[in-house]
Parts: structure tokens; sequence; C-alpha cells
């Protein structure tokens, strides 16, 4: 059995064959999702990929969360379907409401462009299957608006429910509670920041991004076998 992921792809995503390239050698198959298309294809995960969707115009997501293809991730996501954001990804899922917080502007007021050192804190989750509790890693991050942002009762909510799913052990942004990335109650969706994408071959510097993309090739495979409405 072979785990099929969709990649989204929206006008201005710029890391869609990074993350298919990254899932196919690890043994996944990949298929791009066009924006504009309501259809998921029989996917078995989906994954919105970074970059600069509709060029980041009026908010970094606030334009992808229109089209067509959400409505298909939200009915997915909801019937317990692996949806994972990364970066913009991320951005569009607390747009379109499936995921808590937003992505404000760095601290800095500069776009941040390096590895940095998480802690996975959430395990079980579709990105954290096969991590584990406490486990340290570094992966890149590439982006001007990756400051989570959330009201101090909602932080205490996810922090107590085990949502925080990676924190920053060097925060680049800013983030409130040094969140790096969240998951929804069930696990099923989750959002981040870093890019696994980009840390999961020898010659981009580091593989730590392979546990994360493995987990949601795994969680893939479960939703097949379990012949889940697709
Ligand atoms: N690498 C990305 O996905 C960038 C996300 C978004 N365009 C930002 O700059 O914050």
């Amino acid at each position: 059995m072979t785990a099929r992921v969709g990649v989204v792809v929206f006008p201005g995503t710029n890391c869609e064959h990074d993350v298919a390239e990254a899932l196919r050698r690890l043994g996944g198959e990949a298929r791009m999702l066009w924006h504009q298309d309501p259809d998921l294809h029989g996917v078995e995960a989906v994954v919105l990929p970074g970059g600069f969707a509709h060029g980041d115009y009026l908010r970094p997501g606030a334009l992808a969360r229109f089209s067509p293809v959400m409505g298909a991730v939200a009915d997915f996501a909801a019937a317990g379907g692996p949806v994972v954001g990364i970066c913009n990804g991320f951005q569009v899922l607390t747009e379109a409401g499936l995921l808590p917080g937003a992505l404000g502007v760095n601290r800095s007021l500069r776009f941040v462009c390096r590895p940095v050192r998480l802690r996975v804190e959430r395990t079980g989750t579709v990105l954290t299957g096969q991590a584990e509790a406490g486990q340290e890693l570094v992966v890149p991050v590439n982006h001007f608006s990756g400051a989570y942002r959330v009201d101090p009762a909602t932080l205490e909510r996810l922090e107590a429910a085990g949502q925080v799913v990676l924190r920053y052990l060097e925060n680049p942004n800013g983030s409130q509670g040094d969140v790096a990335g969240v998951c929804n109650e069930a696990g099923n969706v989750v959002g981040l920041m870093p890019h696994p994408e980009r840390a999961s071959d020898p010659l981009q510097g580091g593989t730590d991004g392979q546990v994360l993309l493995r987990s949601l090739l795994a969680a893939a495979l479960d939703r097949s076998a379990s012949g889940a409405r697709r």
C-alpha cells in the first residue's frame, strides 16, 4: 500500500514540489490539487504547503481560505482526514478557521530564513505519530508572518488540551508561548511554521523533518486501511 497525499496549490504557492518530492522519497505518492478544483481525488491526506498564496495580499492566507478546494478540505478534516498546513498552509488553515489562532508579523519586522531548534510537545497527531515526546528537532523556518497569536485564555486552553504540538527552543518570530505548531482537538489537523520538507535529505543539512513527514504518511495509510470515506 502506498499513501496518497494531495498537495494543494494556490496561485503563489512555491513549496509544492519540495513537499511532493520529500513525500515521494519517503515512499509516498503525491499529487497536486489545484485550488479551483473542489475535488480531493481520493487522497488519504492533504498538505497545504508554503509560499505566498495570492501574494499574501490582505493577510497571508486571507484570500486562499475562499478557494473552492477549501470546502473539500474542511469536510475532509471534519471526517477525521489528516490535514497538515506548512507555513503559508498554516496561515490558510487559521484564516479558514480549521485551526485556532492567527499568524502575525514577525516581532523583528524582518523575514526570517534559518534552521531553528524545536521540541515535540504532543505526539499522537497526524504529524507526530512517529515522534517521541520531548524530541528535539532542527527544522528551517522561512516567513515574514510567523508569530503565533491567540488570546491568553485560548492559549491556556490549548496548552491544557495538548494542542500545542511543536514549540520553539529558540523563538525566531515572537510567537506567544513559543508556539511553532498547533493541532485541532482531534489531532488530525496540524499547522506548523517550520518546513519539514526542507529537512528531509542530508543534502539539505539535516533530516529532522523526516519523522514528521513519515508520521503523515503513516496517518494516510491508517486512513486507507480503515477504508474511511474519501
Ligand atoms: N515560506 C512561506 O510559506 C512563507 C509564508 C508567508 N508568505 C510569510 O512570509 O509569512
